[in-house]
This record gives C-alpha cells, sequence and structure tokens, in this order.
C-alpha cells in the first residue's frame, strides 16, 4: 500500500510532518525492542501501541504542569494537519504521564531521577494495532521535516516487513528485597491515620508502601508486557522510558479518565479483597465484599467525589451500579461512572480535575496529600498518577498508574496502597498492599 500523507503547515520555524501506511501485524514489539529511548508502550483489551523517539518532547512540573502539557500538545498540534485519509488509529499522539505531587522530593538515591513533574512525546515512530488493522506512523519536524519523516516510514516498515522474532525473556529472578517501611511502622503509620480520621480531619487517605528488590537478572520489559497480556488482559498495560534511563510499567485496572467527543468515562474502584481457592469461595469473598460497610463507605466516598469533580463539565453524570471487578490476586468494588460534556474540552483538563480520586489520594484532598506526604518515606514519583496519550482533538485516555515498579540497572522498585478509613485495620490493610504487588513482583521472580 502506498504511504498516506499527513498534511503539512509551517507556523514561523517549526513545520510538524506526519506519514503513515499499514505493515503487518505484531510489529509493536519490534519497536519496544529497538530501546529507542524515550519509549512508550500501552495495551488494552482493544489496542496495542509502541511509540518511540521523540520528533518532540514535552516537559513539565508543578501545579501547572497539567496546563502546560496542554498548552504545548495543543501548539504542536496545531502544526501538524492530519490528513483525513488516516483511519484514526494511524494518527499521531502525545504520550506520557505525570507525577502524583505537585513537587518532587527525590533524594540522592530516588528511583524516579529521571521522571519530571511531567513527560510528554510526539514519537518518531508510533505503531497502532486495532480492530485488526496494524499501522505505521512516522513524524519529523524542523527544517528536514518531511524527509525525516519519508526516511523513518521507509526504514521502519522494511525493518517491520522483516519480522524478527523477539527474544524471549524469562523473568529476572529477585534476590534481595527491601521493605518501606516495615509492618510495625505501617501499624504506626496506619493508626496515626485513624487518629485523623477519629478527629474528623480525614474521612480517607490511602497510604503507599515500597518494595525495592534486586534483580539477578537483565529485565525485559517488552517481555513482562507480553506475559501480562495473558495475566491481565482487560488491564491497562503500559511502559514509560523517558530519555537518560530508568522504565515505569504497570498493569493497572483502573481509568483515571477518558475523553472520547463530549463522552467522559470513568470509574471508582476502591475497596478489596482477595482471590479464593475456588468459584464458590470467590463468589463467597465478592459477596462479602459486597456487603462489608467499610468497604462500601470507602468505595462511595469516591465514588461520590468523582461525580462532584465532574458536575462542573457536565449537565448529567451517570453512576452505574456497583459491582465486583474480579483480577488475577484480588477483586475490587468497581462503579462505572460516564458523563456527557456542555462543551468541548480537552482530556487533560479532566485529568487535572480528577487526579488524585480519592482511590488514590484521599478526603479531604488536601488534608489527605499532607498526610500522605508527612508519612510515607520514599518519593510516590510516577505511582499512582496519569499515565496515556492525548490526540489532536483533545480526545485521550488516561489509567492510574498503580499495580507498577519502575526499573533501573539490575534494581526494580513495586508500589502498592491501600485506603485507609475508619474501622481500617492495619494487618489487614497490609496483606492487601502485598496482594497488590503480586502482579508485578510474579513477572520479576
Ligand atoms: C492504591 C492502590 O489501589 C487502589 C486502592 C484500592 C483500595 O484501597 O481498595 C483499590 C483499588 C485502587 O484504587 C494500589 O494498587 O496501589
Amino acid at each position: 500500500m502506498e504511504p498516506l500523507r499527513g498534511d503539512e503547515r509551517t507556523v514561523g520555524e517549526t513545520a510538524v510532518v506526519t506519514r503513515g501506511r499499514r505493515v503487518e501485524r505484531g510489529a509493536t514489539r519490534a519497536v519496544l525492542d529497538a530501546e529507542t529511548r524515550p519509549t512508550f508502550a500501552w495495551a488494552t483489551g482493544s489496542e496495542t501501541v509502541a511509540a518511540s523517539g521523540a520528533a518532540a518532547l514535552v516537559t513539565a512540573g508543578g501545579s501547572s504542569r497539567f496546563a502546560d502539557v496542554q498548552t504545548a500538545a495543543e501548539g504542536l498540534f496545531d502544526r501538524c494537519e492530519v490528513s483525513a485519509e488516516l483511519p484514526s488509529a494511524a494518527r499521531p499522539r502525545l504520550f506520557g504521564g505525570f507525577a502524583f505531587h505537585e513537587g518532587d522530593r527525590d533524594g540522592d538515591d530516588s528511583p524516579w531521577d529521571g521522571f519530571p513533574g511531567a513527560a510528554f512525546f510526539l514519537p518518531e515512530v508510533q505503531v497502532t494495532e486495532r480492530d485488526g488493522e496494524t499501522w505505521l506512523t512516522t513524524t519529523g519536524t524542523g527544517s528536514s521535516a518531511e524527509a525525516d519523516a519519508d526516511r523513518l516510514l521507509e526504514t521502519w516498515h522494511d525493518r517491520l516487513a522483516d519480522g524478527a522474532a523477539s527474544p524471549r525473556a524469562d523473568p529476572p529472578g529477585v534476590d534481595a528485597r527491601e521493605r518501606t517501611p516495615s509492618q510495625a511502622v505501617w501499624r504506626e503509620q496506619v493508626g496515626n491515620a485513624l487518629e485523623r480520621v477519629d478527629s474528623g480531619r480525614l474521612q480517607k487517605v490511602v497510604l503507599a508502601q515500597a518494595l525495592r528488590v534486586s534483580l539477578r537478572g537483565a529485565l525485559s520489559v517488552p517481555a513482562v508486557l507480553d506475559r501480562l497480556a495473558e495475566t491481565y488482559p482487560d488491564c491497562y498495560r503500559f511502559m514509560f522510558a523517558p530519555p537518560g534511563d530508568g522504565t515505569f510499567f504497570g498493569a493497572t485496572p483502573e481509568r483515571l479518565v477518558s475523553l472520547r467527543g463530549r463522552t467522559v468515562r470513568t470509574e471508582a474502584l476502591a475497596g478489596s479483597t482477595g482471590r479464593g481457592d475456588t468459584p464458590a469461595e470467590d463468589e463467597w469473598l465478592a459477596a462479602e465484599l459486597l456487603d462489608s460497610e467499610k468497604d462500601v463507605h470507602e468505595h462511595q466516598l469516591v465514588a461520590d467525589a468523582i461525580r462532584d469533580q465532574l458536575e462542573p463539565f457536565a449537565s448529567s453524570v451517570r453512576i452505574g451500579e456497583r459491582t465486583v471487578r474480579r483480577l488475577a490476586t484480588v477483586q475490587h468494588l468497581r462503579t462505572s461512572i460516564t458523563a456527557e460534556l456542555e462543551e468541548d474540552e480537552h482530556v487533560l483538563s479532566l485529568v487535572e480535575a480528577l487526579h488524585p480520586t480519592p482511590a488514590v489520594g484521599g478526603l479531604p484532598p488536601d488534608e489527605a496529600l499532607r498526610t500522605i506526604r508527612e508519612t510515607e518515606a520514599f518519593d510516590r514519583g510516577w505511582y499512582a498518577a496519569p499515565v496515556g496519550w492525548v490526540d489532536a482533538a483533545g480526545n485521550g485516555t488516561f489509567a492510574v498508574g498503580i499495580r507498577s515498579a519502575v526499573a533501573r540497572d539490575r534494581t526494580a522498585t513495586l508500589f502498592a496502597g491501600a485506603g485507609i478509613v475508619a474501622d481500617s485495620d492495619p494487618d489487614r490493610e497490609w496483606d492487601e498492599v502485598q496482594l497488590k504487588y503480586r502482579p508485578m513482583l510474579d513477572e520479576l521472580e
């Protein structure tokens, strides 16, 4: 098939030129295996995307990071008119994510070194598999934009046609583990949070833990993502490798928000229990969760807060039924939430309004964030923060970066948390956090 040409337009000095063509299935893994930074991978039940190399890189920090990325994205896409001939799967997107907190507190030894408050890139190479088709999209910028986009299209088309099989890589194995905090300190931390709840200062706070492991062998994150496709097919499987080093990856069940036109989809996912050994035990645990006053309260705080955050944007917010979402190692209470916007909005405005929901922060938000900062002895970095993509129309999808880890060299740091409300039991919450490490730990051990 002949390459389709994105229209090109020059504003000021910088042109942004996009080309696209169909390629063979299975091409996403080849893009990741090339290890060109930055790299982004994204896979859901309905699409798989791999992107690498920065035709443009956007970074931001502080409380204005959402608005700054939005402005930069709009500016870039304004200069890059995409031909109407290209199907939506082949249109260029900006991929990246945000840090959980407004300002970082990286120490010397932080695993988040190289992860700014926000980082997004318009990839040189993007491969998208959707609806049985796979598209290659290339982008060039600046004075040689057109030549670069053409050259990338040809080179990558040939490379993908070669179809070299990706090496299989087994999990690296884990040698040493270091937990922050210890279980004794966790009991104290949860106790202090419960005092704030009892005094009325807090309704809920999500406290997290970090587990740092030494890896016995080399880690292939693309191989991890391939395996996660089998165990977590309905989760958002993602990876982001910024320029420099370090790779953030995970398989999260939680959507922060997606926007298509004026339709907003989000959800409340909070309140957890384990899996049973038999289908009957699974059902029993699910029924107990749906009946648990403490979990339903913890969940309802999230659903109500999301509805309140969306109401200024939408005339009606529809709240679905409370159900149980069953994953390989845990089960959660889930309520789907949809809304129709009154006016056009950019997905990043919704991300800013919603992050962090009380599923990963707490209520009231300021007091919860203060409690998290005062309690946790590590930086959350990009854990539990929005990760995803935006396109030229302001549409996009963001997941909540939980069930995740950040790796560099022979070390990986995993993060997981649990919602603390009145009646939370520190030891049960500890056990819940250990279950939430499983998706990543199983891929490393
Ligand atoms: C904070 C995490 O998970 C969140 C907390 C939950 C809970 O407290 O019940 C459930 C799902 C997530 O919203 C995590 O996995 O690290």
